[in-house]
């Protein structure tokens, strides 16, 4: 069903390219609030993503409350009309590797592995957070936003992080399988489509791909 026709979609994106995402300038600032905006590349996505969703019928838009999102969140607000809404719960997860970490991405792959295919909820790198202590802060507050939107029609939208959405929208939507986002990484501005059915979370598209193709 086309957004608007059927029940109320949500909509997870993952914010425009980043400071953060640009491997040649320097990560020596904690990631937090405003110290990674976007990059022009990512001014320009951010535009474009507004564009292309100029006519998707959005009626409310969340945001984790580091820059790089409320920028991107900011430039679909300003396409509809609309405010949006702060989310410190969609922040991107702490993961406890140096962000200018050599050795940051295989990192990132061997704790998402731990997290996702070896179900070791407990890991964590030094100070980073666990699985457990992103679900306890994530789950809640998107089953929170389905309950609020339950009877709505229309899109929701929840701008947050590749990390954070890639690991954890599989929690929610049990027809993703829990390691696809280590086979289709989220790019800058990916969406991931869902829809509530009855009461639970289906996913209809992940990064441009239908949900016939997401495999085991
Ligand atoms: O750097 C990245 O690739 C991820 C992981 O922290 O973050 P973000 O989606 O916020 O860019």
């Amino acid at each position: 069903a086309e957004p608007g026709d059927g029940p109320v979609q949500i909509w997870f994106i993952r914010h425009a390219e980043s400071e953060l995402n640009v491997d040649t300038i320097a990560h020596d600032a904690r990631d937090e609030g405003v110290t990674y905006p976007l990059t022009r590349t990512g001014v320009l996505q951010a535009t474009a993503l507004a564009e292309a969703t100029a006519n998707v019928p959005v009626t409310t838009i969340y945001t984790s409350t580091r820059i790089r999102a409320i920028q991107t969140a900011d430039a679909l607000a300003f396409k509809h009309g609309l405010n949006v809404k702060l989310a410190p719960e969609a922040a991107e997860i702490d993961l406890g590797i140096p962000l200018d970490s050599p050795d940051w991405r295989q990192l990132y792959r061997g704790l998402a592995t731990r997290w996702v295919i070896d179900k070791d909820l407990a890991a964590r790198i030094g100070e980073g957070e666990s699985f457990a202590d992103v679900q306890r802060r994530f789950l809640p507050f998107v089953r929170e936003l389905m309950n609020r939107h339950a009877d709505d029609t229309g899109v929701v939208v929840v701008v947050s992080h590749g990390a954070t959405l890639g690991l954890l929208v599989p929690v929610l939507a049990p027809n993703v399988p829990g390691d696809l986002s280590l086979r289709r990484p989220l790019s800058n501005t990916s969406i991931i489509k869902t829809e509530l059915r009855d009461g639970k979370l289906f996913c209809i598209e992940w990064a441009g791909l239908a949900s016939g193709e997401f495999g085991e």
